[in-house]
């Protein structure tokens, strides 16, 4: 139990810290493993690591379905955005260069668990059948079509979200439970990578204007400060050309450590 556990975390972190470089892998790392009084982690932590570095991507078994890539359910103004916010991201180039870019796209599937390396154990005691809320619904169009991009050097998350026709609450209009969860799915995301595993503490939400179903929207995240355990973060809805206030709203995230999730 415990290697499994151990490699799950180190599956995780290995996963989010290729992807992104904002100390999350250090991050995650101080939540998840015991760090002896020399500010070491537990020496067989080292042997693992030293293992698993061996291993090229993270996840064992079947490729997971990124989520936060093109489909077909994409307008043409959804699409343009991602071309928008893709052409600022790192690339890598030939040679494995790597172009600098301020943003990069944040990957999205819907059992981060189950698909990272020696997860899947956790996940079944978690629970075997759960799935990311946002990324529930197959039909593609159907519910939340979105892609979070973040950018490294002024700390801020971009989401371009498309609500689709399952999401709607007054006639015409997307559900006011739907426009929170993205809301909470963006922050959250955003106070994951800046500090490690968290969970909402508070989300306080105004409504300015109703936001049409099947329009494109976008979800500005910004980090106002950290505070020990907790993380605070402000957010705007906003209209795709950024004309229009949809909503508005700041969230604190609180630090835990992964046996919080187990009741510990
Ligand atoms: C985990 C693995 C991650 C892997 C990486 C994944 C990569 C990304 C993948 C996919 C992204 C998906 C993104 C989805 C994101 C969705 C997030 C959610 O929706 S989370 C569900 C809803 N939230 C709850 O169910 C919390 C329920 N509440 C609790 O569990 C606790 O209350 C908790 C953890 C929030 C705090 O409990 P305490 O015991 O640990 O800490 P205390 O001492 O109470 O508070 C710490 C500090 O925070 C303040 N605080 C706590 N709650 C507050 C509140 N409501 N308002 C103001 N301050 C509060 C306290 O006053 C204290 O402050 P002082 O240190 O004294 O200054």
């Amino acid at each position: 139990m415990l290697r499994h556990g151990l490699q799950m975390a180190r599956g995780l972190c290995q996963l989010l810290s290729d992807k992104f470089s904002v100390g999350l892998h250090r991050n995650i790392m101080k939540h998840l493993l015991p760090i002896n009084a020399t500010g070491h982690a537990w020496s067989p932590l080292r042997n693992i690591r030293a293992v698993t570095q061996m291993a090229p991507w993270p996840f064992s078994s079947s490729q997971p379905r990124d989520y936060s890539l093109p489909n077909a359910s994409w307008s043409a103004e959804m699409q343009r955005l991602y071309d928008q916010y893709s052409s600022m991201c790192e690339v890598e180039t030939e040679g494995s260069e790597k172009k600098k870019g301020a943003w990069r796209r944040l990957p999205s599937y819907n059992r981060t668990l189950k698909y990272a390396t020696g997860g899947r154990c956790l996940s079944r005691m978690l629970q075997a059948k759960a799935r990311l809320f946002t990324r529930n619904i197959e039909e593609q169009g159907a519910g939340f079509e979105y892609v979070v991009f973040i950018n490294k050097e002024e700390k801020t998350c971009v989401c371009v979200f498309q609500a689709g026709h399952l999401l709607e609450g007054p006639p015409g209009h997307v559900h006011g439970g739907a426009i929170a969860t993205i809301i909470d799915s963006v922050t959250g995301t955003h106070a994951t990578y800046i500090s490690g595993p968290v969970m909402t503490a508070n989300l306080t939400i105004n409504y300015r204007s109703p936001i049409p179903l099947g329009s494109v929207v976008l979800v500005h995240s910004a980090l106002d400060k950290v505070e020990g355990r907790k993380t605070f973060i402000s957010c705007q809805v906003t209209s795709s050309d950024g004309a229009k206030l949809h909503t508005e709203a700041t969230g604190l995230f609180v630090s835990i450590n992964v046996s919080h999730l187990f009741g510990a």
